[in-house]
């Protein structure tokens, strides 16, 4: 199988996916797409893609709507590079209480005669503040957002978190001495620090808006390591210049924010470390690999998970909508020919199910007929055939 793939993808993702004989970019149609931040939405993705895995958490770049409506499976990696963001949200934390990059560039300014005399007597204007005893606000309590509330406290700082959409799964690893709010007004009004950790969907484009900035103590400092039009940049800028933000550090450029001194901008780094890359890359090219040849499907963003051990012969991904009585007619399709179901697993999220037969029987010419046989019924978007090599060696 072929495997296109955008953007640098760490060798530890393409280098498994080769041990587990995948061809990458080569000339031929593709069978998976494997990328990072590349703008999928302006590109023809060809039929012969089954899957597209994002090495990242984000997920705003890949027509996740049209995929979906086609039966293609989109993954992502959540938590792959949690570890590096939380990271670079410390840095951003202490540079946005200590001028340390002003400082920096004083330092290199005074070389020359008596060094030490001149740093001493004018660094009173280097001076900042500590995080300790301050507020921060953490929105967005997901991987990111549970790992930078939590180290916060070992600073001794006050942490206050948002997320009305916080699972079961990670609420256990929100420290018990981080406040939940109720609403986000109540981060806003009592923050030093506001951090943003959600993801960019229609709804939370520009949630830090205007009215928001207006909600924030003064003085406050905000953070942006979630995605750029998540803050209304030229809101931002404004609420700087109005001395009513104190700073802003943001991971995304954007040209309304070059003039303020107020603002510190990085260029899209938050998960751009060495280890980050590699678990993103290896957890991606596994999902796509357990995908492609078993049907599993684990961290899908569209479709629901299915994960469970090949032990049949061969293996029937049907991709559906999640509408009524479609269990019924793909099991009328598999008895019309015949053939006898060993396992049936179904699951829905929201619009889109997922049904996963196991057969141990599927005579030689069959394979296309109950192939299309499914692909007819309607609601079915999409269905695939695995044969579990292993079970099939003599074939
Ligand atoms: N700068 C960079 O390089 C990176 C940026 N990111 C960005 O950070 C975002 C968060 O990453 P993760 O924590 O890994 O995602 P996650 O999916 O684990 O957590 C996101 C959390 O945000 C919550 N949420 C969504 N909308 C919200 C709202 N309006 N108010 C409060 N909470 C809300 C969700 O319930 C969820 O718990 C990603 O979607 C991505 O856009 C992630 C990794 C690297
Ligand atoms: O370095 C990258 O690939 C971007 C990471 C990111 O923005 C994400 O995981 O959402």
């Amino acid at each position: 199988m072929n495997i296109k793939t955008y953007n640098a993808i760490s060798h530890t993702g393409l280098d498994y996916l080769k041990e587990h004989g995948y061809q990458i970019n080569a000339d031929k149609p593709a069978d998976g797409i494997l990328l990072r931040s590349q703008d999928l939405h302006h590109e023809t993705i060809p039929n012969s893609v089954k899957a597209v895995v994002r090495a990242g958490a984000g997920f705003n770049n890949i027509p996740v709507d049209d995929l979906s409506k086609r039966g293609i499976p989109v993954f992502n990696t959540p938590g792959g590079n949690a570890n590096a963001v939380k990271e670079l949200t410390v840095a951003a934390l202490i540079m946005a209480a200590r001028p340390i990059i002003g400082a920096i560039d004083f330092s290199k300014e005074v070389r020359g005669g008596d060094v030490s005399l001149r740093t001493e007597s004018n660094k009173g204007g280097y001076r900042g503040t500590e995080l300790y005893e301050k507020t921060l606000g953490v929105i967005g309590l997901g991987n990111v957002g549970s790992k930078v509330a939590n180290i916060a406290l070992s600073f001794g700082m006050k942490v206050i978190g948002y997320d009305p959409g916080l699972s079961a799964n990670t609420a256990w690893r929100v420290d018990r001495h981080i406040t939940h709010a109720k609403s986000v007004e109540e981060v806003l009004k009592e923050s030093d620090y506001v951090t943003v950790h959600i993801p960019y969907t229609e709804k939370n484009h520009h949630f830090i808006d205007a009215d928001k900035l207006a909600m924030m103590k003064d003085n406050a400092a905000l953070i942006n390591f979630s995605r750029g039009s998540i803050v209304d940049d030229e809101a931002a800028v404004a609420a700087l210049n109005a001395d009513k933000l104190r700073m802003f550090i943001t991971d995304f450029s954007n040209d309304v924010l070059f003039d303020s001194d107020k603002v510190i901008i990085t260029p899209h780094i938050g998960g751009s470390t060495v280890e980050a890359e590699d678990t993103s890359a290896l957890m991606a090219a596994k999902q796509l690999d357990d995908y492609l040849t078993t049907g599993n499907i684990v961290n899908s963003v569209n479709y629901p998970d299915i994960n469970e051990p090949f032990t049949s012969k061969y293996r029937l991904g049907v991709l559906h909508n999640n509408v009524p009585n479609m269990i019924g007619q793909i099991t009328k399709v598999v008895g019309e020919l015949n053939l006898n179901i060993e396992e049936l697993s179904n699951r829905a999220v929201g619009d889109y199910a997922y049904t996963l037969l196991a057969l141990n029987q599927l005579p030689k010419g069959q394979e296309e007929n109950i192939v299309d046989n499914l692909a007819a019924i309607e609601n079915v978007l999409n269905v695939e055939l695995y044969q579990n090599p292993d079970l099939n060696k003599e074939k």
